[in-house]
């Protein structure tokens, strides 16, 4: 009996529209050969919103998140917008649905896959077998810290200031997040901050041990400064299971481990909200950890591969249909095996394509694995 489910797609700015195009394919793929039919609608969001509506991300928009069964963002921003008014960057398109749907937790696997081992900038032996779970708190913390601003002051030189701010039940419940995926892995949290000199980080120390000691005590955590995981990131990544830090920390270390995987064009993510006790359903977002790659947005040449992965995230956290999410992820394995590369993850001896190439590579050997 086919089962309906309800996506909103918000492709977004640059890249965006040209990486979900790929993603169609497979949710159209899905529509043919599985026994469930997606519900698509899609909106504007970022700046093409901005140009279409004069918001990045209108109240209507946000309502539809809402009603949806999951949300499928592509990215925004670009430099056509760059001038606009803080307050008006498309960048808050994304910001303001993490907020408003309470989504607070995002989860960004970075995973070597052996295809791409000698694609990484790293040496094969350090990042080979890398799995690397960064749960990043994202609806706190310095992005949405009051007060902030420019000011200018008396002698007319200009002071900007931004608040980096943690109540403790924001940390607590990003925290089960990591322990609870721990748990499902190697059973190790790696928590990030900078507690030797920031308030909100000795905060977030002491109140991850207390979950840790009080709920969690068969998962072995580690406290690192932000610094230090960076360097260590690059040293010895092996070592990290799960990593969970600050909105900005988990931001900025989740695109360093995008490194290790060989691009930033390989790394999804999902942006999860609380499970409601009622109805058992939380609100969802899934992205890629990129932007909008302005540099080679227009070229047809930008990996599709990590919207692809997100849409496998989606598949497996929102709609538990862990078979079909494998399936997605063994497709893009085999085309890497194949040696397709996008131009991001080009190796000597590989078959360098574009976008829709790729994506029209997945789509076939899903087929394959499904004959
Ligand atoms: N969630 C979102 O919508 C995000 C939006 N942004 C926005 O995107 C714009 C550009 O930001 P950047 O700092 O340049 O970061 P970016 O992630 O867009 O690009 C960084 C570098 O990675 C490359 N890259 C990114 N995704 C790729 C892909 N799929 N395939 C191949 N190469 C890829 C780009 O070409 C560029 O050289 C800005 O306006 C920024 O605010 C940045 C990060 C997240
Ligand atoms: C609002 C985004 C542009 C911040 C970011 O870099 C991200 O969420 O990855
Ligand atoms: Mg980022």
């Amino acid at each position: 009996m086919p089962s309906n489910k309800k996506l909103l797609i918000l492709p977004g700015d640059g890249i965006g529209p040209e990486v979900m195009r790929e993603v169609r394919r497979v949710i159209d793929w899905m529509d043919r050969r599985r026994a469930v039919t997606f519900d698509i609608e899609e909106r504007l969001v970022g700046g093409s919103a901005i140009d279409a509506e004069g918001t990045p991300c209108s109240d209507e928009t946000v309502e539809r998140a809402k009603a949806v069964d999951a949300v499928l963002f592509g990215s925004v921003g670009g430099p056509k917008w760059d001038g606009l008014a803080f307050e008006k960057r498309p960048e808050l398109g994304v910001l303001r649905l993490r907020k408003d749907l309470g989504l607070f937790a995002n989860l960004r696997p970075a995973v070597v896959l052996d295809p791409l081992v000698d694609a990484s900038s790293l040496k094969p032996e350090v990042v080979r077998g890398v799995d690397i779970m960064v749960v990043r708190e994202s609806t706190g913390g310095i992005y949405f810290g009051e007060p902030r601003g420019i000011e200018t002051l008396p002698d007319g030189k200009r002071r900007g200031f931004d608040t980096d701010v943690y109540h403790e039940d924001e940390i607590a419940r990003v925290a089960r997040v990591a322990f609870d995926l721990a748990r499902q892995r190697r059973r190790k949290v790696t928590s990030v901050e900078k507690a030797n000199v920031m308030q909100s980080g000795r905060l977030w120390r002491a109140v991850v041990g207390e979950i840790h000691k009080a709920e969690y005590a068969d998962v072995e955590l580690e406290n690192m400064y932000a610094d230090n995981c960076a360097m260590q990131l690059c040293s010895r990544p092996k070592q990290f299971d799960v990593i969970l830090g600050s909105n900005l920390f988990g931001d900025v270390l989740s695109d360093l481990a995008a490194a290790l995987t060989g691009s930033l064009g390989m790394l999804p993510s999902a942006t999860l909200g609380a499970v409601d006790p009622v109805t058992g359903k939380r609100h969802a977002l899934y992205e890629p950890i990129h932007g909008s790659a302005p540099d080679i947005a227009g070229k047809g040449i930008a990996n599709p591969l990590a919207q692809i992965l997100s849409f496998a995230m989606l598949l497996r956290w929102s709609f538990g249909m862990d078979e079909d999410a494998a399936l997605v992820e063994s497709a893009v394995g085999k085309v890497l095996s194949g040696g397709l590369r996008t131009a991001d993850i080009m190796q000597s001896g590989m078959a360098r394509v574009g976008t829709s190439v790729m994506g029209e590579a997945v789509v076939r050997e899903l087929d394959k694995l499904a004959a």
